[in-house]
């Protein structure tokens, strides 16, 4: 798949900077990534988004928005035009979606992302997929030390879930898909989002990467796949009712066995000897692993209303009744029926993988507890 990336704020900013670096030159699927912030050393400190394509906006804006995500809806409304035709540098018109990082919990990301979105699906034919890290529970607890990174005042803690909460209400309708990233399960033990953030977004980038990569759009080379997994079958599974998904993935290195196939000589044939138990073995492994192994916003796999699954490596090893198993398995722990399952031939590869997408997966136990500790708005509203 051909992707537009757009991170907004810092958090988002960063893991668009993560995907960006991470996006392998020999099956990129990054078109043109943006970072867009208020924050112009954030925007600075990036590392591999090209610098014509960081944007500073909002420079009127002193001493940033500290966590105020009303005033972050208006300053995104104020500036979604002038955003939007930034991206008419990228490649939307040949992309099959745009996915848009955001650090769940800020002000700025939080505030801008909802207008963005909504103007992404007036202007363009395609799906726009939130990528939304979930803020950690040391942000949420006052402590006399800033632990977070992104606010120094006990008061501004609370204030990142009710934050969190309250950006996921202002994109509901108008996200296709909400990919969600509990950073709180990610991070080791008395460890801050601050220290980890860099591990986090690597992590991150490789999930995402590793499940668009393993996706074909139409201008691709064939493959050799028995079965792709399309932009249109991603679009399928995502849905465009703003479901939340969560992303799982397990991996395996694998002997290959011939001289220089795996360097793209083309020798490498499914003739070649892999033991077929040993194939079966490792396909079931990396599948279990995807599936059983931490996701990145963990869920009760029952609650998955649809899911995806593609096996990926050498084409040797890619056995496929192990991969039919494998999607039963997926149909079993979900009880859905709503089930697509591809593969990924790598002749270049020495890794077996299996990347396992679950989508409308509410409640997810994080992301319920947030929204019940956070009163509905017109509840609010009416002073409860
Ligand atoms: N995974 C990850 N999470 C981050 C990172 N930086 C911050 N966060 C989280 O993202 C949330 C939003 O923080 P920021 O992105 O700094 O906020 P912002 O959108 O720039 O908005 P303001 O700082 O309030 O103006 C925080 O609650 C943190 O939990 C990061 O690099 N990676």
């Amino acid at each position: 798949m051909q992707l537009e990336v757009i991170g907004v704020g810092a958090a988002g900013c960063r893991i668009a900077d993560a995907i960006h670096a991470g996006d392998p030159a020999e099956r990129s699927v990054v078109g043109t990534a943006f970072a867009f912030d208020v924050d112009g050393e954030d925007v600075t400190a990036l590392q591999s988004i090209p610098v014509a394509r960081r944007f500073r906006y909002g420079e009127t804006i002193e001493n940033g928005l500290n966590g105020n995500l009303q005033r972050g809806f208006t300053v995104g409304e104020e500036h979604v035009d002038e955003l939007s035709r930034h991206l008419d540098d990228g490649q939307p018109s040949i992309a099959d979606a745009f996915v848009v990082a955001v650090g769940l919990g800020g002000a700025t990301g939080g505030g801008t992302v909802p207008a963005l979105v909504e103007n992404l699906q007036r202007l363009y034919d395609k799906p726009v997929y939130v990528l939304a890290t979930l803020p950690a529970t040391s942000e949420l607890e006052p402590s006399s030390d800033d632990r977070s990174g992104s606010g120094s005042d006990a008061e501004t803690r609370p204030m990142a879930e009710e934050n969190a909460v309250r950006t996921l209400e202002r994109l509901e309708g108008s996200a296709d898909a909400v990919i969600a990233f509990d950073n709180e399960e990610w991070l080791r033990s008395s460890e801050t989002v601050l220290e980890a953030r860099d591990r986090l977004n690597r992590e991150l980038a490789d999930r995402v990467l590793a499940f668009f990569t393993a996706t074909a759009s139409g201008t691709d080379e064939p493959s050799g796949a028995e079965t792709i997994i399309d932009a249109n079958d991603v679009a399928r599974i995502l849905g465009d009712e703003t479901g939340i998904a969560t992303i799982g993935y397990g991996k395996q290195q694998v002997e290959t066995d011939d001289g220089g196939s795996r360097f793209g000589l083309g020798l490498f044939s499914a003739e070649t000897s892999v033991d077929t138990t040993t194939a079966i073995s490792a396909i079931e492994t990396t599948i279990q692993k995807g599936l059983r192994g931490k996701l990145t916003l963990e869920c009760d796999r029952g609650d998955a209303d649809r899911a995806l699954l593609v096996v990926g490596g050498p084409p040797a090893w890619l056995n496929r009744q192990a991969i039919a198993d494998g999607r039963s398995t997926l149909e079993s722990a979900t009880g859905s029926a709503e089930i697509l399952s591809g593969d990924a031939p790598r002749p270049d590869s020495d890794q077996v993988f299996a990347v396992v997408l679950l989508a409308g997966v509410e409640p997810a136990g994080r992301l319920a507890a947030l929204r019940s500790r956070t009163k509905p708005l017109d509840r609010r509203r009416a002073g409860e």
